[in-house]
């Protein structure tokens, strides 16, 4: 075949090494600001955090979904002055939509539940691990990207629904090593405010907004919040009377101030008793100040915080019962969690938690004879055959080189395949922690 020579580049091996063409122009080789690449050491760190995500999700009898990461940015168009809106990473695209990279799963999650309709029968349990946007201003140096594992119940009106998707979380901490002495949940209900709210001529539309505004407290100055609440018609009174009530850390004092009678106290009593059912009552506890910063919950909501209080949120969620109708779905109750993928990683390095996951590719293969390359090949393909993993050493390299790369990807074996042995069918295995060489049958070869 004809040798095509690339301007600039010479083809034969033995020239020294040029200039790169003139074209060339040296790309930054960062990735985007707020974003991280995952090198193969990050990458099974990633690997094991998802696989432990992915096995809780399935111990519960949850079903993996995924979504596009490009959304219509309809989907996010709320108008509670949350967070997540003022950061979405949106644009139009070449066909004029407007479209934005997903924020969050929920929506998308509402989207497909509507999409499929009655063809999926309720209760649906489905989890999802998914890569989430948002476009803040890089002035805090923040990540603009996580990953974030979420687990939502569709179709079930009780706290039942919340107890398990607790439940999950807690069993996630166990498997990866947190106690309740690390880590604890801020359980409250959305009714809470309803209620408080109820008692003074509040107007429906400004439900959610002051959620958001107080989700902002401890962030922002207190007079800030006032300042905020009063904008969404919230009148001195109903406003002293609600931060008043936020401050509640105990359920008795709560029901002294609502009563017994009212969904909000009931739910919540009934979700602490689920706790105990589950085992997890040592894990939570009433916090009325808990309201998250989605607009669309409605109900219980509770976030997994870090006991030593150095880091944010580790996870958050709770229920969502108007989300699937304000899609234009049927009224259908829903609750969630989101879960991202770093807060959890900073909690396991302040803990000295973080798992060794090492390279380990059990055997390295490789011939003592550049004509033998053919014959380490197949070697390599009769363990691979039999579940090995097998590294493969691909050119000609001076057993030093060997024994270096070996060590590097923690081989426990190392495959000589040589003339002599190999006119036998032989094969020369060498144990690498302890030296001792034998030669094998290449049939009997595991
Ligand atoms: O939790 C809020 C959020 C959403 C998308 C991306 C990142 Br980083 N953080």
């Amino acid at each position: 075949a004809t040798e095509t020579v690339r301007a600039g580049r010479s083809n034969s091996v033995s020239s020294p090494p040029l200039q790169p063409p003139e074209y060339a122009q040296k790309i930054d080789v960062n990735p985007p600001k707020g974003t991280r690449d995952f090198p193969p050491e990050e990458m099974r760190l990633r690997n094991w955090l998802f696989h432990n995500f992915r096995e809780v999700s399935e111990l519960f009898g949850f079903e993996e979904v995924d979504y596009p990461v490009l959304e219509s940015e309809a989907l996010y168009i709320r108008k509670a002055g949350e967070e997540i809106r003022d950061q979405l990473y949106c644009f139009e695209d070449k066909g004029n939509r407007r479209v934005a990279l997903r924020p969050e799963l929920t929506p998308s999650l509402a989207r497909l539940v509507i999409q499929k309709g009655k063809s999926v029968p309720l209760p649906i349990k489905w989890f999802a691990i998914g890569q989430c946007w948002r476009y803040e201003r890089m002035t805090r140096g923040r990540r603009r990207e996580h990953y974030q594992w979420n687990m939502d119940i569709i179709g079930v009106p009780d706290v039942t629904g919340e107890a398990e998707l607790i439940s999950s979380i807690v069993t996630f901490f166990k498997r990866i090593g947190i106690t309740a002495k690390d880590v604890g949940f801020k359980i409250s209900s959305r009714k809470v405010l309803q209620e408080v709210l109820s008692l003074y001529s509040v107007p429906e539309t400004s439900f959610a907004k002051a959620c958001i505004i107080i989700d902002k407290m401890g962030k922002i100055p207190m007079e800030e919040i006032k300042k905020e609440l009063k904008l969404v018609d919230l009148s001195n009174d109903a406003i002293e009377d609600l931060l008043q009530v936020l401050s509640m850390k105990s359920l008795t004092e709560l029901e002294e101030k609502l009563g017994g009678s009212g969904e909000a106290v009931r739910e919540l009593k009934n979700l602490f008793s689920l706790a105990e059912t589950f085992g997890y009552s040592e894990w939570i506890q009433f916090d009325a100040s808990v309201v998250r910063g989605l607009a669309y919950y409605t109900g219980i909501v509770f976030e997994g915080f870090d006991r030593e209080g150095k880091l944010r949120a580790i996870c958050g969620g709770g229920r969502y019962d108007r989300l699937l109708s304000t899609f234009g779905g049927d009224d259908i109750p829903a609750c969630g969690f989101g879960f991202g993928d770093a807060v959890i990683i900073e909690l396991l390095k302040e803990r000295q938690l973080l798992p060794e996951v090492p390279l380990e590719v059990e055997n390295i293969v490789c011939s003592l004879d550049p004509d033998l390359q053919g014959a380490a090949a197949t070697v390599a393909t009769h363990l691979r055959g039999k579940g090995q993993r097998v590294d493969l050493v691909l050119e000609n390299k001076p057993l030093k080189w060997v024994f270096k790369r070996a060590a590097r990807i923690n081989a426990r074996r190392l495959i000589l395949v040589g003339r002599s042995e190999w006119e036998k069918g032989m094969v020369s295995v060498k144990i690498l922690s302890t030296g001792e060489q034998n030669e094998v049958n290449l049939d009997d070869l595991q």
